[in-house]
């Protein structure tokens, strides 16, 4: 009987470090992610999740270790180039053309990965099926957040990236990430989510970063200090 080998990670950070304007903000870090899996980034502001993401999306190099993608190096360039296809990200910068419609927001993004047809369905799932002709002047802030994860259904990428995704998002908006990150997991999709809000995803592995400097005194110490009344 011939014993099959597990397949190696889709996604492994192998003992990474990065720095950033020469200093050190990752150190070691070493995750392991298979099809379906999650990681839940958090941590103190500027312990360095953005940087994780930054990492992961290219713009960042590693100053040590290595990101495996199907077990190759992404630095290769060869590699590089396929694995920037697989990726989708969200930020707290929106990235959203007011000159457009809301609708054309999304299309756009689709064009860019050759596909199309999906855009007015993952504005309707995303709750902007009313405002796809508007102007993206029209929408709330919550309403920029969910146009954001529309384009994350209608170019239906396989690594999601999404750094603050619920940031803006009513209760309403919150559950519907969670369903979308749950149902993206189930077709096999990885979901790697850097947060200071709580979002329920199923199994998800937890990292936390350390604080980069460790704070003495906490502001409301200070404030007790003070003593100001
Ligand atoms: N553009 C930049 N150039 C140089 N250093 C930067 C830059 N942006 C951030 N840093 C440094 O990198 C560190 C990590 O920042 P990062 O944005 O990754 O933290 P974060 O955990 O995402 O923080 P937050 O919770 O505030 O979003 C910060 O301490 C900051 O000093």
């Amino acid at each position: 009987m011939s014993i099959r080998k597990p397949p190696p990670p889709r996604l492994l950070l192998n003992n990474v470090s990065c720095m950033r304007n020469a200093s050190q903000v990752l150190s070691n870090v070493n995750v392991s992610l298979h099809d379906g899996g999650a990681l839940v980034l958090t941590g103190a502001n500027g312990s360095g999740k953005s940087t994780f993401m930054r990492m992961l999306a290219g713009f960042s190099r590693p100053s040590a270790g290595e990101i495996l993608w199907n077990g190759h190096d992404i630095q290769k360039s060869t590699i590089f180039h396929q694995y920037k296809l697989q990726l989708n990200w969200v930020c707290l910068k929106h990235g959203i053309n007011e000159k457009s419609t809301v609708l054309d927001n999304v299309e756009l993004f689709e064009l860019l990965d050759y596909k199309r047809g999906k855009a007015k369905l993952a504005l309707q799932l995303m709750g902007l099926g009313r405002l796809a002709k508007e102007k993206p002047k029209m929408l709330s802030m919550g309403q920029r957040k969910r146009l954001q994860l529309a384009r994350l259904l209608a170019i239906d990428r396989p690594i999601w990236l999404l750094d603050e995704p619920s940031v803006a998002l009513d209760d309403e908006g919150v559950k519907l990430l969670e369903y979308i990150i749950a149902e993206h997991r189930k077709q096999g999709g990885i979901v790697i989510v850097a947060t200071h809000l709580p979002i329920e995803i199923e199994d998800a592995m937890l990292l936390r970063l350390p604080p980069r400097f460790p704070r003495r005194m906490t502001l409301i110490d200070m404030l007790d200090r003070a003593d100001i009344s």
